[in-house]
């Protein structure tokens, strides 16, 4: 079965909480709470993930999500609860009409459940949805990138993907022209690209680089030190011959990237083997970068299994890489590491 219209429904989900993301990432107020585990969290964040929620549940009001973030943080802050509260309704208003599609919220009471409805524990059975309401929160608060991430499960088995990343270029060889795309993915039906400013334009197929030279290819990887092993990830590419300084960035604007053509691999070294990856941080960028012509495992060459819960728990870190060249970049990755295969 095609699941278009599951994909569509992602696609205006993801455009409207966008506009919310964008105007908080214009304005100097992000609203940022310290979460548990120290990492940060904006009104933009929740506002987006109430937005999103808000779709899914009118469209799909029998699916469960896998939402990153949860309301205590505003149930707990009046002023921040006001503050979301505000732009979650003038987003509604400005988007009315999605409404008929897309639904709308009540009151602040009914976003803080919406939000809420994020907790789903995930698993193996049923059409489950892995929201990312901003992906890369410290980019965002940098100023550098970050994505809007909606990826659809039917049996833990990725079938939809849908990314916004506002701050990537439509044109990679005019990097400083309109900046904004969307990405989606149906499994088995390619994936696709569009300029945010089109919102009805039909997408362009895209497709991974081909090249297949080591001495020409570019890889990605995070900024942050603490989320991947930035020195393991140069030794591996010096052994693969790779010349070009790594193209660093946040968020799934790595998968984005790579699945447009702009670099060869995505390499996501583990910097504690405790840490277990999260099911939003990679399931619509991952199933893009395979419907691009690419292929996504863990350093052990397992694919990505999204039916163990909330985390990607059965795996480690992430090479993804065009088909032609995944074999040799996971033996070097190997190599280094010293992993042999499970
Ligand atoms: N220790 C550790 N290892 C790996 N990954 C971690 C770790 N801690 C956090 N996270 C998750 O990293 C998500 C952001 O990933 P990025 O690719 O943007 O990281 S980077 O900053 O560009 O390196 C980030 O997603 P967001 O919270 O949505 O921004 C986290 O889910
Ligand atoms: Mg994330
Ligand atoms: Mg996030
Ligand atoms: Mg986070």
């Amino acid at each position: 079965m095609s699941y278009a219209n599951e994909r569509r429904i992602a696609e205006l989900a993801i455009q409207r909480a966008c506009l919310l993301t964008e105007r908080v990432y214009n304005s100097q107020v992000k609203g940022t709470i310290t979460k548990g585990d120290k990492s940060p969290v904006t009104i933009a964040d929740f506002g987006a993930q109430a937005l999103i929620i808000s779709s899914i549940a009118h469209a799909f009001p029998e699916d469960s999500v896998v939402g990153e973030e949860d309301s205590s943080g505003l149930r707990a802050d009046q002023s921040k609860r006001d503050l979301v509260w505000g732009l979650v309704k003038d987003t509604l208003d400005a988007t009315k009409e999605l409404t008929a599609e897309l639904g709308k919220i009540k009151d602040d009471e009914e976003m803080l459940a919406v939000i809420d409805k994020g907790t789903h524990q995930g698993g193996s059975v049923g059409r489950i949805w892995a929201l990312d309401p901003i992906d890369g929160t410290k980019g965002f608060l940098r100023g550098g990138q970050y994505a809007v991430c909606l990826g659809f499960m039917v049996d833990g088995k990725v079938q939809v993907g849908a990314l916004v990343c506002p701050n990537l270029p439509v044109d990679p060889e005019k990097p400083e022209g309109e900046k904004g795309i969307l990405l989606s993915a149906i499994r088995g039906e390619g994936a696709t690209m569009r300029p945010l400013s089109a919102p009805s334009a039909q997408g362009t197929p895209i497709s991974m680089s081909s090249i297949t030279d080591f001495s020409k290819a570019r890889f990605c990887e995070g900024v942050e030190a603490g989320h991947s092993s930035h020195s393991e990830q140069a030794s591996i590419a010096k052994s693969l011959g790779i010349t070009a300084p790594s193209i660093q960035m946040d968020s799934q604007a790595k998968y984005a990237s790579i699945s447009r053509g702009v670099g060869e691999i995505y390499l996501r070294l583990p910097t504690s083997m405790t840490y277990e990856e999260k099911i939003w941080d990679h399931a619509a960028g991952s199933l893009i970068v395979e419907e691009a012509g690419g292929v996504v495992t863990d350093i052990y060459g397992k694919e990505l299994d999204f039916t163990q819960g909330r985390t990607l728990k059965t795996n480690k870190g992430i090479v993804a890489a065009l088909k032609a060249l995944h074999p040799t970049v996971l033996k070097a990755v190997q190599e280094e590491l010293k992993v042999s295969k499970l």
